[in-house]
């Protein structure tokens, strides 16, 4: 309830908590999580995850984007973003695993309409999103960039991408599933799905989870031409095509919400789906160690 009322101020009552100033022309906003650049006459937003170490999607970090996504959608002089992260080395390691382990369910239920949100809110947004995947992306990371309508990589065999739930005996939603086989194809979305597979850049371009692999310092100017490339096109027949492309993907969600949510509360309460999650836990804790 509180996030609902922070989100409803600092939509309405014009950034409250972020903060909006004028540099050369280009606008940026902030919240503490997403940092958000406009260029005037292009009509193009860059939006920044941050939230470190590794922006996972916290409870917070998803209201901070899905705010910053309503507005730049309500921005009639934006007409596409590009999503990266300023988190070195990584783009976003997914849904945060501090949200969904040791919690009761009614906060379960909260964070799953969130991530619901987003997903809605990136999957069916009319603006061109483009992503430029500057970083490892697992599962949640990846859902992310999958959201985009195109996806550009660095060429860095220490990043990964990919739906990994498996791993981490989780099972992706079923609109996870659904996104990854229209990205892949259906062959390659279960064999991935089921072995929890993280592509190195190569592998994620072989397969089609990105469009582009190209030198980590080359990214940004590629999402930059790519986006160039994409504005040229009419945004009417743009919107209603991609429209056309991902309204039974999203209304699939959109009809079943609550039975969603219900499902994931009652998955993630587990004891043993709890074990699983503690035992991911110590693994990556014990990997620096
Ligand atoms: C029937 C079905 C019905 C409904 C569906 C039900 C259920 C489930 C669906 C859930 C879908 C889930 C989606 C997800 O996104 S789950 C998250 C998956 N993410 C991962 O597996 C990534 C894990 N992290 C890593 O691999 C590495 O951290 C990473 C990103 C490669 C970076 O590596 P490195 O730079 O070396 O950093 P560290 O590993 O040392 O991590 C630093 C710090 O961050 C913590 N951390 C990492 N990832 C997460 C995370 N996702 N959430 C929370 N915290 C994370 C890590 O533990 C370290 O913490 P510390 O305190 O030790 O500093």
């Amino acid at each position: 309830m509180a996030l609902a009322a922070a989100r409803r101020l600092l939509l309405h009552a014009g950034s409250r908590l972020g903060r909006r100033e004028a540099v050369d022309g280009a606008r940026r906003f902030a919240n503490k999580r997403v940092l958000v650049e406009t260029e005037g006459p292009a009509g193009v937003a860059v939006m920044k995850l941050r939230n470190p170490p590794v922006n996972s999607l916290s409870l917070e970090c998803l209201t901070e984007f899905t705010i910053s996504l309503e507005k730049l959608e309500n921005d009639k002089s934006i007409r596409g973003v590009i999503l990266t992260s300023e988190c070195p080395g990584i783009f976003s390691a997914g849904l945060d695993l501090l949200e969904m382990y040791g919690r009761n369910p009614a906060h379960y239920a909260e964070y799953w309409k969130n991530v619901q949100e987003l997903w809605l809110r990136l999957y069916t947004s009319n603006m061109i999103l483009v992503s430029a995947i500057n970083g490892a992306s697992p599962a949640g990371g990846c859902l992310l960039a999958l959201c985009c309508d195109y996806r550009v990589m660095a060429d860095n065999p220490k990043y990964t991408i990919g739906l990994n739930e498996s791993l981490l005996g989780i099972v992706a939603p079923f609109w996870f599933k659904d996104m990854y086989v229209n990205t892949i194809g259906h062959r390659e979305a279960e064999r991935a799905l089921q072995l929890g597979t993280l592509f190195s850049p190569a592998e994620a371009l072989k397969v089609g989870v990105v469009d582009e692999v190209v030198p980590e310092d080359q990214v940004h100017s590629k999402a930059r031409s790519v986006m160039t490339k994409w504005l040229a096109i009419p945004d009417h027949s743009r919107q209603l095509t991609k429209n056309m492309m991902r309204k039974a993907t999203a209304d699939s969600l959109i009809k079943q919400r609550e039975a969603d949510i219900q499902n994931f509360t009652s998955f993630i309460s587990k004891d043993s789906i709890q074990k699983s999650l503690h035992m991911y836990l110590e693994k990556l804790k014990q990997k620096k160690g």
